[in-house]
């Protein structure tokens, strides 16, 4: 795969609703392979980006092309080609870990054959094989977490979009989900991340700060941490915050 190819293309992109601007002008482009960092206080219309981003809601205007086809008029192709995972929108609790990988596999349009296969490798490589027949409510919520991301990329998409995909879990296991994202990036999957951990932000390639809809920063961290003169990233994040807070 050319590495330099860019899979996410967004050019001018609004999302108004009535009067209020939820995403202002955003211009930015991802990178093949490369894991995204999409940053952002609350309210700072970062999950109104991914919406649209997986072909789920319109944009008011802008160009965007995701995995290579068109937002506006392609969108069931941009679904083909993404997997989505957020904390609300996840594993269904009361079905079996097998039932989950099952009924998402078809979803995504696997054969029985390839669902069987890919929940066997994916349940060794989890370490999971015991809890195949579990209920999901029975695991603990690292390990929900985990097996939502594999679930999320069992089709192999080119792209994977996670909206605060470790939330609630200590830094442990958050650093072991991360290594789940980085042997899907090694595998040439594009990962574009939201979250509000910074330590988090620091695993990221290239890292983007929304503040009240607009892209204030966009860099790899350290670059960022030089162009605000930081130690680390969240240094980074309060000084756009305090910035926002200024102008206001
Ligand atoms: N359907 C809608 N109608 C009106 N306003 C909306 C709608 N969806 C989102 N908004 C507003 O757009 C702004 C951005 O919301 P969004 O959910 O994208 O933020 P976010 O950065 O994802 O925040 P969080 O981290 O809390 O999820 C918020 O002020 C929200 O109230």
């Amino acid at each position: 795969m050319n590495s330099t190819q860019q899979v996410i293309r967004v050019k001018n992109m609004y999302k108004k609703f009535g009067e209020f601007t939820a995403n202002s002008d955003l211009t930015f482009e991802v990178k093949a392979g490369e894991i995204f960092g999409f940053l952002g206080a609350n309210g700072a219309g970062k999950t109104t980006a991914i919406k649209i981003l997986c072909g789920l809601s319109f944009p008011t205007s802008g160009e965007i092309s995701v995995a290579g086809f068109d937002v506006y008029k392609e969108r069931e192709s941009v679904k083909r080609n993404i997997g989505y995972m957020s904390q609300k929108f996840s594993l269904y609790e009361d079905l079996t870990v097998f039932e989950n990988i099952r009924f998402y596999g078809g979803i995504y349009g696997l054969s029985k054959s390839e669902i069987n296969s890919k929940s066997d490798e994916l349940l060794k490589k989890l370490d999971l094989e015991h809890a195949r027949n579990k209920r999901i409510s029975a695991l603990p919520l690292g390990w929900k977490q985990k097996l939502a991301f594999s679930v999320a990329i069992i089709h192999n998409p080119k792209i994977v979009f996670l909206d605060e995909p470790t939330g609630g879990v200590d830094p442990v296991t958050r650093r072991q989900f991360w290594d789940l994202i980085y042997d899907a990036s090694r595998a040439g999957i594009t990962v574009f991340v939201t979250t509000h951990y910074m330590d988090e932000a620091e695993y990221c390639d290239r890292v983007s700060i929304m503040v009240d809809g607009k892209i204030e920063a966009l860099d790899t961290p350290e670059e960022l941490k030089k162009q605000f003169n930081a130690t680390d990233m969240d240094q980074v994040f309060l000084s756009l915050a305090r910035t926002a807070t200024h102008i206001e």
